[in-house]
């Protein structure tokens, strides 16, 4: 656990990356009530109840990682269930959702109704904000049966299920696409009850959901960054930044081909840009604003096993030693991008 996280954020939300534990060593969490937990380690589970908690099992470790699991804890009374073949949590200000959708053939139609459902689900118990998403895609760049690559065949059923909500979401939130290495595809996120979020996009990078048609035929629907004020702040700008998965991208280009240093040092400006003060001001919220160096629960992921050492060096070097970072060895949502890397800044 960092050293960074607060001791108590009563009205707030926070997360913890740890090593899975064998179960006579089951940590025993330090504060605050578990809301959900998401596992990566080397296979899929259906998701599931477990402890009264919420469990997303994702196969996203294999021998270049060590498995961790990432637990989201709130100050207030948590209440858990079942939706369908979905999983979730609750406690009057945040909402933990998660499921998976086995492997399709095709995913545009089963993930629009996976989205639907979800989206009609958070709407029904008020938590109107969305505040940050992971989908997590076996296969990611690989062909779908029509030949579509998976994560634009993805895309089209989000993007629907989105316009299909668009009266009742019509703002989107921070977001990560990014693979697995098994087939089918975890969902899970974050929702609040509204007034809180602010949506941030990054001024050197196009908003994904603007990209040109040839990134794929319905563009990425995310935010480059959520802002989740702090409940119970009143006149204070204290809150958490929810940093999208980031990649060598600017505008809508990927940039250092081939690369991998470059990538993660531009990745690494991409973040600076997005969480500093003037950009968070040019979207209404107050305050100094964060620093790349604020970064932490940081997840880098790498496509290439070995690019993992330099990609290693480059992050250890620019973020400070009591970072908790948790490394994947997985595709990114383009075959031309090395690295990505995602955080929370508080
Ligand atoms: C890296 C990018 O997109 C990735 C895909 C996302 C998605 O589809 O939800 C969100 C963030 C990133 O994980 C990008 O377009 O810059």
């Amino acid at each position: 656990m960092s050293n960074r996280q607060p001791e108590a954020r009563l009205h707030g939300l926070w997360s913890d990356l740890v090593p899975v534990a064998a179960p006579s060593e089951a940590p025993t969490a330090p504060h605050g009530n578990v809301l959900g937990r998401i596992r990566f380690t080397d296979a899929p589970t259906e998701p599931a109840l477990v402890d009264a908690t919420p469990l997303l099992t994702t196969h996203m470790t294999n021998e270049q990682v060590t498995p961790v699991e990432e637990i989201w804890r709130t100050g207030l009374p948590v209440r858990a269930g079942v939706s369908g073949d979905a999983v979730f949590a609750e406690d009057g200000e945040h909402l933990f959702y998660a499921v998976r959708l086995g492997p399709q053939p095709v995913y545009r139609r089963p993930v629009r109704e996976l989205y639907e459902n979800a989206l009609r689900f958070t709407w029904e118990r008020g938590y109107t904000d969305l505040v940050r998403m992971w989908n997590l895609i076996g296969g990611i760049t690989s062909p779908n049966a029509d030949g579509l690559e998976t994560y634009r065949d993805f895309c089209i059923g989000r993007a629907e299920a989105f316009a299909a909500f668009a009266d009742r979401f019509p703002q989107l939130s921070a977001a990560t696409g990014i693979g697995t290495l098994s087939p089918g595809v975890d969902v899970c996120f974050l929702a609040a009850k509204p007034g809180r979020a602010v949506h941030l996009e990054n001024p050197r990078q196009t908003p994904a959901y603007k990209y040109p048609s040839r990134y794929g035929p319905k563009s990425p629907s995310f935010a480059r960054a959520t802002f989740l004020r702090d409940v119970d702040a009143p006149g204070q700008e204290t809150g958490s930044l929810f940093v999208s998965g980031t990649a060598s991208i600017l505008g809508d280009d990927t940039v250092h081909v081939d690369d991998v240093a470059q990538q993660t040092e531009e990745t690494l400006r991409n973040i600076e840009a997005l969480v500093g003060g003037d950009n968070l001001r040019r979207h209404g919220v107050a305050g100094a604003g964060y620093d790349v160096k604020d970064l932490d629960q940081v997840k880098v992921y790498v496509r290439d096993a070995e690019h993992l050492p330099v990609v290693r060096n480059i992050c250890e070097s620019t973020l400070p030693a009591d970072t908790d970072i948790s490394y994947f060895n997985v595709a990114v949502c383009r075959p031309d991008l090395l690295v990505e890397i995602e955080g929370v800044c508080r």
